[in-house]
């Protein structure tokens, strides 16, 4: 390919990038400093403090404002001639779709979750658009190229799902810090700050009858008559001492453990504390943010291990300030690494809590970590994998295909290099988003109801938005906004039968056809019916097995009846695989500082898969 053509191939060409963060800020900084005349950006959010230090095309005084439109100003300032259509907005709204995809020549996403990832790998492909992947974690990174017919799409393997603990050890067994740390994230304050009516497992229930402490949700609502320096005194004892209590009346439990100490405030501050605690400062407003308990106590050091009196003494404060300083937010609040009070608040939280269970105490610094499951980003990795991209679109812009490559950026040489380039894979040909292949639901089509399939598998494992569910020519299930009031009555009705009790049962050997109009996604369940799940290994009480031999995931980070997982990383879901010296690996990309702590035995991060799994096992092009 000469110069010329490239040149050529990179003027005409019409790009859309998705993401204008970490990755976007380089990218569409390589992209025009490289040529390219046309780029139209996506990204839903807004510029924060904390994403200054890398996503150098916004300044302090673009805190608040849109990232595409900030994006593009700043570009323009030293590109002028260059046309770039900046969008506020998320990526799955209805105006993007297939349609408008069709107008780019490639599409290039810097995101940072595997539901945005899929929903654009779906669209590029019914829009038949080239789509080039990329992630980074601290420094791994990734770039795919996904061309449909010639390799394989963002879904055709399954993601890592994050690391997800039992119920059980997270409310009333928890042996690492982790395990206090998600208590706190996504129980406690989910239930003190989030949505009352969610159904959460914060309280014990105590088998002892005669048990005069029972605490119970009502203990959450806060008296018309109770200030909240009382209120949250009271929550202290609740889900410090009281719960612990109640845990430890389950004498099964602590057989083989050692018992946790219940913690009170009495014990841990003498009254004159508290009162000291309860005084608020005048000046303490500023944006919510912001909004920080710790000045008030004298603490400064967020690398600092707090005893656990500061912690103590953390948490009241944190939870006064919401009470007095952010009351409108309660009720709607989930938990944001972003959020300093939120952060203060879990992380005095598990503290206390490790406290009881005899876990090390960790510094906020630690548990922010921890809790917003971050590893630190690294700028340069995102220009190296910009880079990257640049590349690889340039590439497929001029049809060049057999050279096209996937990129690995690691952490350690191997075989003396850090960039490693690896032949794209062939689409798998039991994908059920590139293919037609069926999957295969085993579930008690005499228990489950037809809402536990569409929320559980059809939206959580599928990853459709707007589903529509047929059985047979019957239509048994769909959303959208121009549906007949009697059909949404029908559909609602339906969703809460039982299988078998649909109008067109559900039943051993039903196939039921679940579609996506946005995504242009359609795919066949043959339904198979078993009695029993394990409630451990099968915690949907029904399993998905398709396109490959293992049940499906999804990689997402919800909480779910019987599972209490980690939160997303900032490259969720990245799949970094290598062959190094004939074997594939598979970098584990999703680390929480305590994986790596846990990990630390490792030479590297490296981490082999069965080379012989047929899961993992992938088809080079030729
Ligand atoms: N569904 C979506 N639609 C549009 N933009 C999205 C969507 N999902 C994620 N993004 C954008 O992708 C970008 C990813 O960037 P990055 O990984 O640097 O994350 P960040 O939120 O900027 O930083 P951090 O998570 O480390 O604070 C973000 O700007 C985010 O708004
Ligand atoms: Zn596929």
């Amino acid at each position: 390919m000469d110069s010329d053509s490239k040149a050529e191939a990179i003027k005409r060409a019409k790009v859309l990038m998705v993401g204008a963060g970490g990755i976007g800020c380089e990218l569409l900084k390589t992209l025009v400093l490289s040529g390219f005349q046309e780029v139209h950006i996506i990204d839903m959010d807004t510029i924060e403090v904390s994403n200054l230090n890398r996503q150098f095309l916004f300044r302090q005084s673009h805190v608040g404002q849109s990232k595409a439109k900030v994006a593009r100003d700043a570009v323009l300032k030293f590109v002028p001639q260059i046309k770039i259509t900046p969008y506020h907005a998320n990526v799955k709204d209805p105006d993007f779709n297939v349609e408008f995809f069709k107008q780019f020549n490639v599409v290039l996403n810097g995101l940072d979750n595997l539901d945005a990832r899929r929903h654009v790998n779906r669209l590029c492909l019914a829009a038949e658009v080239p789509l080039v992947e990329s992630g980074t974690t601290g420094f791994l990174g990734q770039v795919t190229v996904h061309i449909k017919g010639r390799t394989e799409c963002y879904e055709c393997q399954p993601k890592p799902t994050p690391k997800t603990y039992p119920v059980c050890t997270i409310t009333s067994t928890p042996s690492k810090f982790i395990h206090c740390v998600v208590w706190a994230k996504d129980l406690l304050f989910a239930k003190l700050f989030g949505d009352k009516n969610q159904e959460n497992d914060l309280f014990v229930p105590s088998n002892n009858a005669s048990d005069s402490v029972k605490p119970t949700d009502n203990i959450i609502e806060r008296g018309s008559d109770e200030d909240p320096e009382q209120y949250s005194r009271k929550i202290y004892d609740y889900v410090f001492g009281y719960n612990i209590q109640a845990a430890l009346a389950n004498e099964e439990t602590w057989k083989n453990r050692s018992q946790p100490k219940p913690t009170f405030l009495r014990d841990v501050l003498p009254e004159k504390d508290i009162l000291h605690n309860g005084i608020l400062e005048s000046n303490c407003l500023i944006d919510d943010l912001s909004l920080s308990a710790m000045p008030f106590l004298g603490l400064s050091n967020p690398q600092e291990v707090w005893n656990l009196a500061e912690n103590s003494r953390v948490f009241l404060k944190a939870l006064q300030l919401f009470l007095e300083k952010r009351e409108k937010d309660i009720g709607n609040l989930t938990f944001d690494k972003d959020d300093q009070l939120a952060v203060e608040f879990v992380t005095a939280a598990a503290n206390i809590r490790a406290s009881s269970f005899g876990i090390p105490l960790h510094s906020l610094f630690d548990a922010k970590g921890i809790a917003g499951n971050i590893v630190h980003a690294v700028a340069t990795t995102n220009a190296i994998i910009a880079g990257l991209i640049v590349i690889e679109a340039i590439k497929v812009l001029q049809a060049d295909f057999q050279n096209c490559r996937m990129t690995y950026c690691l952490e350690h040489p191997s075989r003396k290099m850090l960039l490693m380039p690896v032949e794209p894979y062939e689409a798998n040909k039991s994908c059920y988003v590139c293919s037609e292949t069926p999957l295969l639901l085993v579930v008690n089509t005499r228990t489950s109801t037809l809402r536990d399939v569409v929320e559980k598998i059809i939206k959580n494992k599928l990853g459709m938005n707007l589903p529509m569910v047929m059985q047979g020519t019957t239509l048994i299930y769909e959303v959208g906004d121009d549906l007949e009031e009697d059909d949404v009555a029908n559909y609602a009705l339906n969703l809460d039968k039982i299988l078998a009790d649909l109008p067109a049962p559900v039943t051993s050997g039903t196939i039921l056809t679940v579609e996506d109009f946005r995504q242009e996604l359609k795919c066949h369940l043959n339904i198979k019916h078993r009695d029993d799940f394990d409630e451990e290994k099968e915690p949907d009480g029904m399993v998905l097995l398709g396109w490959t031999d293992g049940a499906i995931s999804n990689g997402q980070s919800t909480s779910t009846d019987h599972q209490v997982a980690v939160g997303s990383t900032e490259s969720e879901g990245i799949k970094v695989a290598t062959e190094v010296s004939g074997m594939k690996r598979e970098l584990n990309n999703s680390k929480t500082p305590q994986d790596v702590e846990d990990d630390n035995d490792e030479d590297d991060d490296l981490v082999l898969l069965d080379n012989h799994s047929e899961t993992n096992k992938k088809q080079r092009l030729h």
